[in-house]
């Protein structure tokens, strides 16, 4: 893993309806992420927070069942052409979220330099979805779909190119919520997916093996996007769409750990922590674990 690394803060909370996963990056600087990443000898340069626009009271309805479609592209713009500019500088870009729509920014920004970036969608749900078929005209339940190239042009063109990623190149771990249409899609695509039942029945030790064997064959890049929802709601309180059932601390941990001695990730995203939802920053603390077990953190 690259020893430089920019860490960008996105306090977006417009991608979905419940307010509070704004304070996410925050919440993950004050539980000690940077200074996890210090402790293990990263050269780590803290980019602060990307500004983002309020919604006006008309566009946080929902228009066209994209809720807060102007700014959430925006941000995203903002949010592509920095992650962009941190790996053209050949530094590891760690952005902290935030909800889960910020994944198009990142993705956008990321996958330029990239001719087969493949992507861990580490999640209770597939954020598949489109303005036709979500449920809930909240974009982060779309950011897959929109890196796929599907969706609306002022999220699939952000950096004038697309599809940022192919199908072939997914992995979903930890699904356990996922919409009629989100299946449908990944059937046709060919989406590699670790539902709950697989992973019960496998053991996180065999998914992660074939989530790295998969991903390094034909990738030149990975990027982990961590969704704190695909963890239990037990032990993950503070996000904003919990899904019972969910992956525990410990094989949380594991897949982190054999992700860091796979030296397979090249950036990553931790997304979906909200401070207001959360127990005494519970949360929070145990994302700067996970980030501490990604980043090499070491028992002996
Ligand atoms: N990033 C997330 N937490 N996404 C939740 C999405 C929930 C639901 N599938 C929707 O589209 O509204
Ligand atoms: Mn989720
Ligand atoms: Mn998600």
């Amino acid at each position: 893993m690259k020893t430089n690394m920019s860490v960008i803060g996105v306090p977006m909370d417009l991608g979905q309806n419940r307010r509070g996963v704004d304070m996410g990056p925050s919440a993950l600087r004050y539980a000690g992420v940077i200074e996890t990443l210090q402790r293990l000898k990263y050269n780590v340069n803290d980019l602060g927070d990307i500004p983002i626009s309020r919604p006006d009271n008309k566009e946080s309805r929902q228009e066209d069942n994209l809720r807060n479609l102007h700014q959430v592209a925006e941000a995203n713009q903002k949010l592509a052409e920095m992650a962009e500019q941190e790996i053209a500088k050949n530094r590891f870009p760690l952005i902290l979220g935030g909800d889960h729509s910020i994944a198009i920014g990142s993705l956008a920004g990321i996958a330029k330099h990239y001719k087969n970036l493949g992507v861990i969608w580490y999640d209770a749900h597939g954020d598949l979805n489109c303005a036709e078929t979500s449920p809930s005209g909240n974009i982060h339940g779309m950011p897959l779909a929109v890196s796929l190239g599907i969706g609306h042009e002022k999220l699939t063109n952000i950096l004038d190119y697309q599809p940022k990623i192919k199908p072939e190149n997914i992995v979903i771990v930890g699904a356990r919520s996922l919409d009629p249409e989100e299946r449908e899609l990944i059937r046709e695509k060919g989406i590699k997916v670790f539902t709950m039942h697989e992973i019960d029945r496998m053991g996180m030790t065999n998914v992660m093996t074939e989530t790295i064997d998969y991903l390094q064959e034909n990738t030149d890049g990975v990027h982990l996007s961590l969704d704190l929802d695909g963890l239990d709601p037990e032990e993950a309180p503070g996000v904003g769409t919990p899904v019972l059932g969910g992956l525990s601390y410990r094989e949380s941990h594991l897949a982190m750990e054999m992700l860091a001695e796979s030296k397979i990730i090249t950036s990553a995203e931790f997304v979906e922590v909200n401070p207001i939802l959360d127990d005494k920053n519970k949360t929070a603390t145990l994302a700067v674990g996970l980030v501490g077990s990604l980043f090499g953190e070491k028992l002996k």
